[in-house]
């Protein structure tokens, strides 16, 4: 007999889980129109008692062993007990619906895996560009393609940080500390301003794009952290917008990965993308360049990409569907040719803050030139009333091994005393 409702039981009501609630509530008639029976949530487990006691349920065994329930949402984000919760709903004949873009980055092979033995579905349309249909987009628009290259601005927050440093000149910590009241942010938000959720997203899209499994640790990371104002101030002058951004490369020796800050010119599309958007710009052999664009964090936009997935997969359910078409075709057999990371090639913008001392500029450019580092324009701003110096350089095209060899020589150099420096790449 086919069901009647689907009893969906949701773990972890935070920021998107209370939207999540709150949508499938409001939206009932829509949800039932698509899905073709009423969604309903029957249970709701979180480590605090909630406002809906009728439905509060302490311990998440509870719900994944509840025999009524059909489908259960994993909010609560991190690593552990999100893993074992995902796992145990699938081995328990449960179809699974997450946003949690670390537990499936990292555990990628395990998941799906688990869920091909077990046939059952896992969707997690939210865990990559908040409400952008861009897993769907990459895994069912895109089937046909081949991916020639990924990237994007793919974290809400650090894109949110950027605008308002730029736009309304705001300090960096005061503008993750509005990132944080807004509910973009992690828990722990270093994995915003680190590029660590950059870097899931990128291993998610990846690992999609060319099959088997693209983990964070082949991915060069560097997050936000360093920049200061002036560094926004300066590459504005310049005529170009900083972003940090994920970037996947199918090239001749490998998938090139990293995910960096970057600069792109005021007319770049990525330049247009504000506050806590997000934008993904797949390039396939056939398509050519797509754009996906949207808001990549925020309750709204997440908790509407979970509901869009709950309402798929309870239609798949009804129509006794669900876990039989793979909703991702993972082959652990497939192996992925990494390029390892300092072989690709880009030019860069540098700041170093130097004690002034005599000759300090000209030993600098000579560790760049033995470095193979060529420098395209150098300009010293006046920093009055300090005994430091701050240089910009911009390089020419650089491998960036041969970068970091130098940055390293200049850091490890007795004759030159350096306070801070700052590594941009320059977007073409
Ligand atoms: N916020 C956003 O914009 C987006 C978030 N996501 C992802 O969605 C997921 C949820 O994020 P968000 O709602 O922002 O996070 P929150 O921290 O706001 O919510 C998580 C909730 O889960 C609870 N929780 C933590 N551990 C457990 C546990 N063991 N058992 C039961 N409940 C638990 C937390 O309780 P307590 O507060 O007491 O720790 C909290 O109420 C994450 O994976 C995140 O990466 C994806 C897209 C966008
Ligand atoms: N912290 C994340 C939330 C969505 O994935 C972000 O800022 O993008």
């Amino acid at each position: 007999m086919s069901k009647q409702q689907i009893n969906v039981g949701l773990i972890g009501y935070g920021t998107v889980g209370k939207g999540v609630v709150r949508i499938l509530e409001a939206n009932k008639k829509i949800a039932l129109r698509k899905a073709g029976v009423p969604i309903k949530v029957k249970a709701i487990c979180d480590l605090k008692p909630i406002d809906r006691k009728d439905l509060y349920v302490k311990n998440f065994r509870d719900i994944i062993n509840d025999p009524e329930i059909d489908l259960i949402v994993e909010l609560i984000g991190g690593y552990e007990p999100a893993r074992t919760i995902i796992l145990e709903a699938l081995k328990a004949g449960k179809n699974v619906v997450t946003a949690n873009k670390a537990v499936l980055a990292k555990y990628w092979d395990e998941i799906f895996t688990t869920a091909q033995n077990c046939q059952q579905s896992i969707y997690y349309e939210a865990s990559v560009g908040g409400v952008i249909p861009v897993v769907q987009g990459l895994s069912e628009g895109l089937a046909s393609e081949e991916i020639l290259e990924i990237k994007g601005i793919l974290n809400g927050t650090t894109n949110f940080i950027l605008s308002e440093m730029t736009k309304r000149g705001v300090s960096y910590g005061e503008a993750l500390k509005s990132a944080q009241q807004a509910g973009f942010a992690e828990a722990n938000p270093s994995f915003d301003v680190d590029g660590i959720d950059t870097a899931n997203k990128l291993a998610i899209l990846a690992s999609l794009a060319w099959g088997g499994w693209i983990k964070v640790k082949d991915i060069a990371v560097k997050g936000i952290a360093d920049l200061d104002i002036q560094d926004v101030l300066i590459t504005q002058e310049f005529g170009y917008d900083i972003k940090l951004i994920g970037s996947a490369n199918k090239t001749k020796d490998g998938i090139d990965l990293s995910v960096q800050p970057c600069l792109v010119k005021h007319d770049h599309a990525f330049a247009t993308v504000e506050n806590e958007y997000n934008a993904v710009m797949i390039t396939g052999k056939d398509s050519g360049d797509v754009l996906f664009y949207g808001k990549g964090a925020g309750q709204g936009p997440a908790a509407s990409a979970v509901v869009s997935d709950i309402i798929n997969m309870s239609e798949f359910i009804v129509t006794n569907t669900a876990g039989i078409v793979p909703d991702v075709v993972y082959d652990k057999k497939t192996k992925i040719k990494i390029l390892p990371s300092g072989k690709s090639k880009a030019p860069y913008y540098l700041r170093l803050n130097v004690v002034d001392k005599p000759g300090v500029l000209s030993k600098i450019s000579g560790i760049l030139g033995n470095n193979k580092v060529s420098i395209a324009s150098l300009a010293q701003p006046d920093v009055s009333g300090s005994d430091s110096v701050q240089i910009i350089i911009i390089t020419h095209e650089t491998k960036r091994e041969n970068l970091e060899k130098a940055l390293k020589q200049i850091d490890a150099s007795k004759s030159i005393v350096k306070t801070k420096t700052v590594k941009i790449k320059i977007e073409l």
